[in-house]
């Protein structure tokens, strides 16, 4: 096995090809994304990599190219300094970590593919990734977010096995990644569906002294959970822009939870009232609600009287990162319309109506007359 001391002096993984003949047992992952939360989960699986015999000490992680304003490419300064200098500054993911920016080549010979890019860039992944990918191959999925069909509401981990015709898995939880990158103590969940044992291979691969992770038995309730919270960070970060104080947020944020769960409940009957009390329920809506960029950027929304869009804001204050919380209001707005929920939904509804310009973002406070019997 290649050594913590071949590590700590530059050799990285990538040069040690026979390995893979020795022991080609291990598993092999890759990360299919690497901004923010991508570059810190690729930083975490690189830690347990090296740690753990039964992974391979690579980690491969695949990079959207693009081109720094140096001129050089991400992907080669990546893998020159150890360092995502544009989504993750200033923190080391460690020397196993190979960015690579080809995705067929990335995902080629692992049989652990975690995915986590915006959600909205996923439908178009997953069709370059069919047939590509190895036969064995298994996925979980760490994107906050889901797709709206003709059909219907489908969730990413949901895109992810149809169209890979693979299990999938989700981790979400209380997790900015910022935080998670200098080590804070933080916990997640894992949702499985049925196989416990594929579940624990996950949160062997993610648990560090300081990342703690559990598995539950409701993939969609975990997936909603993390996908919905970006909803009510919006109406958060608006009630934090016309500075109504922390009893407003609290009761936003208490009333969001209840929608939350009623929309889960009602797409999946499945769904278990314990999920909401995991990491990926009530704390994730927390600090969500406390430091997430979705409240970061709605904030300034409102402060603006909603006459920035959040597409100006989200390009001027996160520099490339993503929002998911707009497009995901939108994505819920039309699933409620569809089925005839909107009236349900008042704080769901509003937070889309502000996000287009029909409301003002004081409206966040005035559906409670609109409060479903
Ligand atoms: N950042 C966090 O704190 C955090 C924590 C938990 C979960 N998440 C979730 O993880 C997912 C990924 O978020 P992130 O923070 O890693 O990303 P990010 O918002 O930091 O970065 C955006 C990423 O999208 C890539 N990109 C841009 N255009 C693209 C395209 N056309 N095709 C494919 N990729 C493209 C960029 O290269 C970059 O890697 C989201 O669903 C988010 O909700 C984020
Ligand atoms: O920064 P946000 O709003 O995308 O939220 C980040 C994470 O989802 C928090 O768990």
């Amino acid at each position: 096995m290649e050594s913590q001391r071949q590590i700590l002096e530059g050799e990285t993984a990538s040069d040690n090809i026979s390995q893979d003949e020795v022991l080609p047992n291990k598993s092999r992952v890759t990360v299919v994304g690497s901004g923010n939360w991508g570059s810190v989960a690729a930083k975490l699986i690189a830690f347990n990599a090296l740690k753990l015999s039964s992974f391979h000490d690579e980690v491969r992680m695949w990079v959207f190219e693009e081109t720094l304003p140096s001129g050089e490419k991400l992907s080669d300064v990546i893998n020159q300094t150890n360092e995502n200098v544009k989504y993750l500054p200033g923190i080391k993911l460690g020397k196993n970590v190979v960015a690579d920016p080809d995705l067929e080549h990335a995902v080629r010979d692992a049989n652990m593919l975690v995915f986590v890019t915006p959600h909205q860039f996923m439908e178009g992944i997953c069709k370059r990734l069919v047939g590509k990918i190895r036969e064995d191959a298994e996925a979980i999925s760490l994107i906050k977010g889901m797709e709206v069909k003709m059909e219907g509401p489908c969730m990413i981990s949901t895109l992810i096995s149809k169209q890979l015709e693979i299990d999938c898995c989700v981790l979400m939880g209380a997790n900015i990644a910022n935080e998670i990158a200098v080590e804070k103590f933080s916990e997640a969940t894992v949702g499985y569906r049925q196989n416990r044992e594929v579940a624990e291979k996950w949160v062997r691969l993610f648990s560090t002294p300081s990342f703690m992770v559990t598995a539950v038995q409701d993939v969609e309730g975990v997936e909603l959970c993390g996908t919905l919270k970006n909803v009510v960070a919006i109406a958060a970060g608006f009630v934090d822009g016309l500075e109504m104080g922390n009893n407003t947020k609290a009761a936003i944020m208490r009333i969001g939870l209840r929608e939350m769960k009623a929309f889960s409940k009602l797409l999946f009957s499945s769904v278990k009232d314990s999920t909401f009390f995991e990491s990926c329920g009530v704390a994730d809506l927390i600090t969500t609600c406390l430091g997430g960029r979705n409240r970061k950027c709605a904030e300034a929304f409102a402060r603006n009287g909603g006459k920035r869009s959040f597409d100006e804001l989200e390009a001027e204050m996160l520099q490339g990162q993503k929002l998911q919380g707009v497009s995901t209001a939108k994505e819920v707005y039309e699933v409620l319309s569809h089925r005839g929920w909107l009236e349900l939904f008042p704080l769901f509804t509003t937070v889309h109506e502000i996000c287009i310009g029909r409301h003002p973002p004081s409206s966040i406070v005035e559906y409670s007359e609109h409060k479903p019997k």
